[in-house]
């Protein structure tokens, strides 16, 4: 059986040795051309998880039609903000029956839709997509240390096909049927971990750091109620779970960005310098409009839009949020 991974960062990297261990082989596409041939030669990624040894069996290529042919499922992480055009590219070279787990946390700018709905609006036959979400940093898990996450689809049986693939002794995967509710957790989270990086940077102790996660996690609820999600997947592995391994994490890009931005460095520099991506600094804008469109108050996210983009200063940021007048703790959950 071969496997198709589409995305070469640190996740696919990451992904691409686990599910080595049950499938035959694993074709990684790669956007970037030196990765190839450095997996192919040395089974190294000379730009993401550089000192991680792949399987054997893992190779890699720049080309779509290679690494989809005769492809039994297909992986795709890429970031959030190529997704869509790197779908577009690969479209017909993918079978309409061929089952897609999507690992990409992110909410496509301007249409407010998750990862799985956009894979399904450029590939068709949504019963065919599954996502996985939880505290999943790629350095933990390319080393086998213990870790679980959630599978969420539509069809139980392509969860399930995506489950036994990846599933180890040291991976445990949990079922759900809330595609909404686990990928608007996976996005949303990285906003509230950039928030509670840039509090750390800033020198706020560990209850301010709580404030954040705790009322970031009701934010969350929030917005996947509205989103249509349930929200008991916000207590689980792809809410509580990811929020607090991504606030916490010294692996973190996103709260590593926080605490860079409270230093004063800006995003660009970030991301020139780590090669990385920080999807919560796309995540706080497309989580805005998406607020904003469903009604929902989103109190933090707001806030850092005004941060990093709208030149509010940190004393404003913080004035903003300790002024307001606290209500009930779980307003807003109710699901329409
Ligand atoms: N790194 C991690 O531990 C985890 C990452 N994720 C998610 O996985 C997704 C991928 O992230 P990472 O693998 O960490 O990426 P990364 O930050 O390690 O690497 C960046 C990736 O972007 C690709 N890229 C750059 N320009 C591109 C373009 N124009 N078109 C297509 N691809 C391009 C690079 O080739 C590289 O694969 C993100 O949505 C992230 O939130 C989810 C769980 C864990
Ligand atoms: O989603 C992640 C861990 O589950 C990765 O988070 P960062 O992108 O902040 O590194």
């Amino acid at each position: 059986m071969k496997i198709a991974v589409i995305g070469a960062g640190s996740w696919g990297t990451a992904i691409s040795g686990v599910a080595a261990a049950k499938a035959d082989e694993v074709m990684l596409w790669s956007h970037d051309e030196p990765v190839p041939p450095s997996i192919n030669e040395r089974h190294l990624n000379p730009l993401y998880l550089t000192d991680y040894t792949l399987p054997e069996n893992v190779s890699a290529t720049c080309s779509f039609e290679e690494a989809l042919a005769g492809a039994a499922g297909a992986i795709v992480v890429v970031p959030s903000p190529f997704i869509r055009a790197t779908i577009r590219s690969a479209a017909r070279y993918v079978a309409d029956d061929l089952p897609i787990l999507c690992l990409t946390k992110g909410i496509e700018p301007h249409t407010g839709k998750l990862m799985h709905e956009v894979i399904a609006e450029e590939l068709g036959h949504p019963e065919r997509i599954a996502a996985l979400t939880g505290p999943n940093h790629a350095e933990e898990i390319c080393r086998g240390k213990v870790a679980a996450a959630v599978i969420a689809s539509e069809t139980p049986q392509v969860g399930e096909f995506f489950k036994e693939l990846l599933i180890s002794p040291s991976f445990r995967l949990y079922a759900s049927n809330d595609m909404v509710g686990i990928e608007t957790c996976g996005a949303v989270k990285n906003v509230i971990a950039i928030a509670c990086g840039i509090a750390a940077g800033a020198g706020y102790g560990d209850n301010t750091l709580a404030l954040i996660m705790t009322r970031g996690l009701a934010e969350i609820s929030r917005i996947v109620c509205a989103r249509g999600g349930d929200p008991m997947t916000c207590m689980g592995l792809a809410g509580m779970g990811d929020l607090v391994a991504t606030c916490t994490s010294p692996h973190s890009r996103n709260r590593s960005f926080g605490v860079a931005f409270a230093g004063g460095e800006s995003l660009e520099h970030y991301q020139e310098r780590t090669h990385m991506i920080v999807e919560g600094a796309a995540a706080v804008q497309s989580t805005a409009e998406l607020a904003r469109s469903l009604g929902v108050d989103a109190p933090i996210t707001f806030v850092l839009e005004s941060l990093l983009y709208n030149n509010m200063t940190l004393d404003e940021a913080l004035n903003t949020l300790m002024g307001r007048v606290p209500t009930e703790e779980f307003y807003g959950l109710d699901r329409d």
